[in-house]
């Protein structure tokens, strides 16, 4: 079992990645990415499957054209973990 963010370790998460929101109805972050075209979106979406893959944490996220959705959660702490973190992290270095 993940063990799920306290509101100290959420409120520090929301702070570290301001480009991030936080859904409360999910205890999820997310965020929407802009690329030039689709294929700048999928060569993201491909880098961020490589990584997702690695750490066995797996974003749920949609692509239209030029735009990737991102959502961040832990499904096995029912909201936001450390793994959601370094996620977050690792996607921001992508950038
Ligand atoms: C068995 C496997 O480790 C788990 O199902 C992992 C895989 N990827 C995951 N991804 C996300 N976002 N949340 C999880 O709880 C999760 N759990």
């Amino acid at each position: 079992m993940v063990q799920k963010l306290d509101d100290a370790a959420r409120a520090a998460l929301l702070a570290r990645f301001p480009d991030w929101t936080h859904e409360p109805e999910r205890d999820a972050i997310t965020r929407r990415f802009q690329f030039r075209d689709f294929a700048q979106a999928f060569g993201f979406m491909a880098s961020v499957a490589i990584i997702a893959e690695k750490m066995d944490h797996h974003p749920e996220w949609s692509n239209v054209y030029n735009r990737v959705d991102i959502l961040l959660t832990t499904h096995d702490a029912d909201g936001l973990s450390d793994r959601d973190a370094r996620l977050a992290e690792a996607i921001e270095g992508l950038l």
